[in-house]
C-alpha cells in the first residue's frame, strides 16, 4: 500500500497525514476480567491485531485454555470492532508438544512464549530448565510453530542491565544452534546487543519486536532526579546507546525488527508500591508515539514496515487491508493521564515531550 504523506505548507496551517495499513501489535498483555474489559477498546481503536500475552493467573498453557481465552477476548470487542486476537502458549516444562501441535494445526495459537522461571510478571510457571523443554522446540521447529523469548537470564549474579546479552549468550544461541529451523522472535529487545544479534543472523528464522517506549526512554528517565515507577518494566531500559540502537533499527524499514508494544496495565495501587509491578501502559497513545519518534529521525516512510507489515510477513500472516491515518497538528495532543479500570486507574505512558500526531477518528 505504501504511505501517501501529504505536505502542505506551512502558510496553510502545516496539516500532514499519513496513511497505513492498520497496524498489527506483536506483544500485548491484556489480562482478563474487569482489566480485559477497559484495556481492550484501547488496542482495537488503532490495531487490527495483536499477539496476546499468556502469563495470566494461571496461565493460558494448553490448547484448551488459549481456545477459551480467545472467547473472552471476542466476547470483551467494544461494538463494532474489527480486531483479531493471536494467541500464544505460555512454555512450562511440562507442556505436551502433542496439544501444542494440536493448537497450531487448529489455529488456536500462533506462538509459544517462553519466559524463564522468574524473570517477571507471572512466570513463575516458566522454565527452569532448558533441557527439558527441548522435545516440545523439536516439535516446533518441526511444524514451524514460532518461539517467542522474554530473553533475560535470572540469576541473581548476573547484574540486571546485563541479563538480556547473557540470555542471548547462555541460552538462545545454544537453543538455536540444538534446533535448526526454530523460528525464534526475540521479544521487547532493548540492547544494541540484541539488534547486532538479529542482524548476524542468517536463514530469516530469527526476528525481534521492539517498544515504543524503549525507543523513548533510557535509564536515567527511570531513576535520574527520583525514581519513575510508570516508566519501570522488564527488561528495564538501558542507556541511551541503546536506545539508540533501537531507534536506528526500528526506524530503518529492515524486515526483522518490527512492533511489539508490551503494553503490560498494572494498577497505580500496584505500581506504587515498596515493591512495584514492571510494565507499562501504552496501548492508548503507541502510535502517537511512534510517529513523534520517526518524524525526528526522518523515517515516517518507514513507520508501516515497523508496525503493519514487517510483523505480519514474519508471522506469515497477509498484511491487513484496512487503513490507519494519522494527522499531525501543530498544537499538541493530548491523551488522559490514566484509564479507569473496574480493578482501579492505570497510568497512561507519558512520552515526556509534546505529542503532535494523532489517529483519525
Ligand atoms: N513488561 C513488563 O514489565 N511486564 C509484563 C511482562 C513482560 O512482558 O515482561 C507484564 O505482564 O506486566
Amino acid at each position: 500500500m505504501g504511505i501517501r504523506l501529504h505536505l502542505f505548507p506551512k502558510a496553510m496551517a502545516m496539516t500532514q497525514t499519513i496513511t497505513l495499513r492498520r497496524p498489527d501489535d506483536f506483544h500485548l498483555h491484556l489480562r482478563d476480567g474487569a482489566m480485559l474489559q477497559a484495556v481492550l477498546p484501547e488496542t482495537t481503536r488503532d490495531f487490527a491485531r495483536a499477539l496476546i500475552m499468556p502469563n495470566l493467573v494461571p496461565p493460558v498453557v494448553t490448547a484448551a485454555q488459549a481456545a477459551a481465552y480467545r472467547e473472552r477476548i471476542l466476547s470483551a470487542l467494544p461494538a463494532g470492532a474489527d480486531f483479531t486476537p493471536l494467541m500464544t502458549l505460555y512454555l512450562t516444562e511440562d507442556t505436551d508438544p502433542n496439544d501444542l501441535a494440536r493448537a497450531h494445526a487448529e489455529g488456536i495459537a500462533v506462538a509459544v512464549k517462553l519466559y524463564p522461571a522468574g524473570a517477571t510478571t507471572n512466570s513463575h510457571s516458566g522454565v527452569h530448565n532448558f533441557d527439558k523443554v527441548r522435545p516440545v522446540l523439536e516439535k516446533m521447529a518441526e511444524i514451524g510453530m514460532p518461539l517467542c523469548t522474554h530473553g533475560e537470564v535470572t540469576d541473581p549474579e548476573v547484574d540486571i542491565f546485563d541479563r538480556e546479552a547473557v540470555f542471548i549468550d547462555r541460552v538462545l544461541e545454544p537453543i538455536r544452534a540444538a534446533t535448526p529451523g526454530l523460528r525464534v522472535i526475540m521479544e521487547h529487545i532493548t540492547t544494541r546487543t540484541a539488534v547486532s544479534y538479529v542482524r548476524g543472523a542468517t536463514g530469516g528464522d530469527l526476528a525481534a519486536s521492539i517498544t515504543m517506549h524503549h525507543l523513548i526512554i533510557n535509564r536515567n528517565h527511570i531513576l535520574a532526579g527520583g525514581i519513575k515507577p510508570h516508566y519501570y518494566c522488564l527488561p528495564v531500559a538501558k542507556r541511551e546507546t541503546h536506545r539508540l540502537a533501537l531507534v536506528e533499527a526500528a526506524t530503518s524499514g529492515d524486515g526483522r525488527f518490527f512492533l511489539g508494544t508490551d503494553s503490560a496495565p498494572h494498577t497505580d495501587a500496584n505500581k506504587l508500591l515498596p515493591c512495584g509491578c514492571a510494565g507499562c501502559f501504552t496501548a492508548t497513545n503507541t502510535m502517537s508515539c511512534l510517529a513523534e519518534v520517526f518524524e525526528r529521525e526522518n523515517a515516517l516512510q518507514h513507520l508501516e514496515a515497523f508496525t503493519a507489515l514487517n510483523g505480519a510477513a514474519h508471522y506469515r500472516l497477509p498484511a491487513n487491508t484496512g487503513t490507519l491515518t494519522l494527522t499531525r497538528s501543530e498544537a499538541p495532543v493530548s491523551f488522559p493521564s490514566h484509564i479507569e479500570t473496574g480493578d482501579g486507574p492505570v497510568t497512561v505512558f507519558d512520552p515526556g515531550f509534546a505529542l503532535h500526531w494523532r489517529v483519525a477518528e
